[in-house]
């Protein structure tokens, strides 16, 4: 059972979400406002808060930022239209677990709050089992759900792992949200010789100033108000294997200090501490920025970038992984029909067409969700192009980055095919506009139903 939090501004999505949750066998409490939501979490201990982003008087991204300061623990999943997947991809960068889009499925919920509670658990267990060495079975089981890929990036970025991971070098890994860094820092972890140690991640966007000293280090009792028992820090849970501080951009500048020191002197001191400890362990950072120019900036400090930058490597975005596109389509399918108990058995061909022209901002982790949630949709054996999201769908109306050079391009020479390709989109932009109900849809385009049955089954739509 979790205790939920729900904050949206629309009471009907409130009253609807505590229903089904509450049904589920969680306990569940529904605010109308970001800052009372803040209250209850400054009070109660939640495992998980729904947020819509549009709410009246704050933002959801506000709301996330506070609730990761006032108890970073607690997972927060955003609410967004379809149109808002940058949105999303922003609210994942600053620590959302994860994002929703509207209209709300019942199962994709339950999913997310089974990974939300899954993954508590193996956080805790992981801190917990510090002295154990973590199992090698589940490394092996863990990886079957990762996909390395075939194509040329993806094979230089294998072997850029394997060099790199026997070694006890510190690693900086750069890439896009959702491209799969923290999954290569586990690879590189997994394949050390500090592989049956603790892999601990901690993503620095969601430390507060505050806390994040006794958060990284530790603290003794009395530290500070509120610490009524010692407790022993991050690092020195990792201890004898590997961290990975994911967006360590956001870390705290005088945080920084404090690592500086550990990283030099291999020694920490706990908040309110008198001795130091020594503490052995692997530094491996991400960013999705240049850190060369976040230290021109003054926002991470030069001595700590020169520390960490003894390797780096580019995780490659999925866009530019043209030639392993299909076979992650293939395995988030497989994992997907998995998770839902589904049977699924593939794509239509013009879906798979529509994943090598998307831009994929999100990424693999973008990817993995549109495909779970058209698995979750699928009426027939295949997904259909019905059943992704309009923005990608439509990505031509939605790619703001291509030139009209670019797009005039990929125009079709043929008067046919550009006739055909123009009455598509009509259809395709009409039925998202009626939320694929057919008779409002041909009632629009001035057709009759049969028609436009006719003609969407023509272009797969
Ligand atoms: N090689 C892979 N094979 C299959 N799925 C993957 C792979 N790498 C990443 N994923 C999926 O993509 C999601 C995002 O991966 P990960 O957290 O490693 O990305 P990230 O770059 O660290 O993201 P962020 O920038 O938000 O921290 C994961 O939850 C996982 O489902």
């Amino acid at each position: 059972m979790a205790k939920i939090l729900v904050i949206d501004d629309n009471l009907d999505i409130c009253q609807l979400l505590k229903r089904f949750l509450t049904k589920k066998g969680h306990e569940v409490e529904t605010t109308l406002s970001g800052q009372e939501g803040l209250d209850k979490v400054k009070s109660q201990a939640f495992d998980l808060i729904f947020c819509d982003f549009k709410l009246r008087k704050m933002e959801g991204r506000d709301v996330l930022k506070q609730v990761k300061s006032i108890s970073p623990k607690t997972k927060v999943a955003i609410i967004t239209g379809y149109a808002d997947v940058k949105i999303a991809v922003e609210v994942i960068k600053n620590g959302a677990f994860d994002y929703v889009t509207k209209p709300l499925i019942p199962d994709e919920l339950v999913n997310l709050i089974d990974r939300a509670m899954d993954e508590n658990a193996s956080v805790t267990e992981t801190s917990k089992n510090k002295s154990k060495p973590v199992s090698k079975k589940k490394s092996g089981k863990s990886n079957s759900r990762f996909l390395k890929g075939k194509g040329p990036k993806s094979k230089k970025l294998y072997k850029e792992v394997s060099l790199v991971a026997p070694t006890d070098l510190s690693v900086i890994i750069y890439g896009e949200s959702g491209a799969g860094k923290e999954n290569i820092a586990r690879s590189i972890h997994t394949e050390s010789k500090r592989a049956d140690q603790p892999f601990i991640a901690i993503d620095c966007g969601a430390l507060s100033k505050e806390l994040a000293g006794s958060e990284l280090w530790g603290h003794e009792k009395g530290a500070f108000t509120g610490a009524n028992a010692a407790k022993p820090g991050q690092f020195e849970l990792a201890d004898g294997g590997t961290i990975f501080l994911d967006e360590i951009v956001n870390l705290p500048y005088d945080v920084q200090v404090g690592l500086l020191r550990l990283v030099q002197e291999k020694k920490l001191r706990r908040v309110g501490g008198t001795v130091d400890k020594a503490i052995d362990v692997r530094i491996i950072v991400a960013s999705n920025e240049d850190l060369r120019l976040a230290v021109k900036e003054g926002k991470f400090r030069e001595d700590l970038y020169h520390r960490f930058n003894e390797f780096s490597l580019t995780v490659p975005a999925l866009r530019e992984r043209k030639p392993d596109i299909e076979d992650f389509a293939q395995h988030f399918l497989k994992l997907a029909n998995e998770e839902l108990g589904k049977e699924v058995e593939g794509f239509r061909d013009k879906v798979i067409k529509t994943f090598l022209e998307y831009s994929w901002p999100g990424n693999l982790r973008e990817m993995r969700n549109v495909i779970r949630r058209a698995v979750l949709l699928a009426e027939g054996d295949e997904i259909t192009l019905s059943s992704l999201p309009q923005e990608i769908v439509f990505a031509e109306k939605f790619n703001f980055d291509r030139t009209e050079e670019e797009k005039a391009e990929e125009m079709p020479d043929d008067l046919k095919l550009a006739a055909a390709e123009a009455e598509a989109k009509v259809l395709r932009k009409v039925l998202a506009e009626v939320k694929y109900n057919r008779t409002k849809a041909a009632k629009k385009l001035g057709i009759d139903r049969k028609t436009l049955f006719n003609k969407m089954k023509e272009y797969d739509i």
